[in-house]
């Protein structure tokens, strides 16, 4: 579904992320650690298209990402939703607008699809702060709308970068929940984090793959974790 082979990534100072190989099958769950600084943003943003490798190859859903055209890209950013570390949400929209977005950016009418995004906004316990603004969620009100708009569009692959680093336990439990929700519905899952007892947490729910960048590559963690 997504595949890296021999990837290198350089933002011009050294090679930052080097000889990296690996398959995120359909329905897998893959959690990213490492130091600050080791690549992880870099590295998430390689696999949904954000970033081409400097060497190597990336491909998604069996084409070279270096070949897509903007229709492919258009395809892949259905097909992958992303909860970005700030979230970066349109202060001025209400969080529902917000959540919308991506229906409205790909033309189709929010309105159409209320019932879809009421039930989302449940999903993700928002209903009560849908006409509510951005600045006025908590931290994990903000990760938890980020999560309904990354999936708003029916993604395969969800990328969440960090969702929990801002937010208390109960909250990362809460939004944690919701990633596993989406695993047992066939999606596959990967998730940048320094947050070890998330991992741990997981791990009782889910069979994941804890990678780590040490060296500039990837390993995968052992049973330690
Ligand atoms: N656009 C850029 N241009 C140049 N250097 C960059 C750019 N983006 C990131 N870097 C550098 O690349 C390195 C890795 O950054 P990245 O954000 O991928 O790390 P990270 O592991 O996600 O860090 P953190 O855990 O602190 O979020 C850092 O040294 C960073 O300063």
């Amino acid at each position: 579904m997504i595949e890296l082979d021999d990837v290198s990534y350089n933002y011009g100072g050294g090679e930052l992320l080097s000889g990296i190989s690996l398959t995120l099958p359909p329905g897998s769950f893959h959690f990213l650690t490492g130091p600050s600084g080791a690549g992880k943003t870099t590295f998430l943003k390689l696999c949904y298209g954000d970033l081409l490798p400097t060497g190597g190859r990336v491909s998604a859903f069996g084409k070279d990402m270096r070949d897509m055209d903007r229709d492919d890209i258009a395809r892949l950013r259905r097909r992958v939703g992303v909860v970005h570390q700030d979230c970066a949400f349109l202060d001025h929209l209400s969080v529902e607008d917000n959540v919308a977005l991506p229906l409205t950016v790909s033309g189709r009418d929010p309105q159409g699809e209320e019932a879809n995004l009421n039930e989302l906004l449940a999903w993700v316990g928002l209903s009560a702060q849908a006409r509510s603004f951005p600045p006025e969620l908590s931290g994990g009100e903000r990760q938890r709308a980020a999560l309904a708009r990354a999936v708003i569009m029916a993604p395969e692959i969800i990328i969440a970068d960090e969702p929990t680093g801002n937010i208390d336990w109960e909250m990362s439990l809460r939004l944690l929940t919701l990633l596993v929700e989406l695993n047992r519905m066939g999606k596959t899952i990967l998730i940048a984090t320094h947050d070890l007892n998330l991992i741990r947490t997981a791990k009782q729910q889910v069979q994941a793959r804890v990678l780590r960048i040490r060296n500039r590559d990837l390993q995968l963690a052992g049973a330690d974790l």
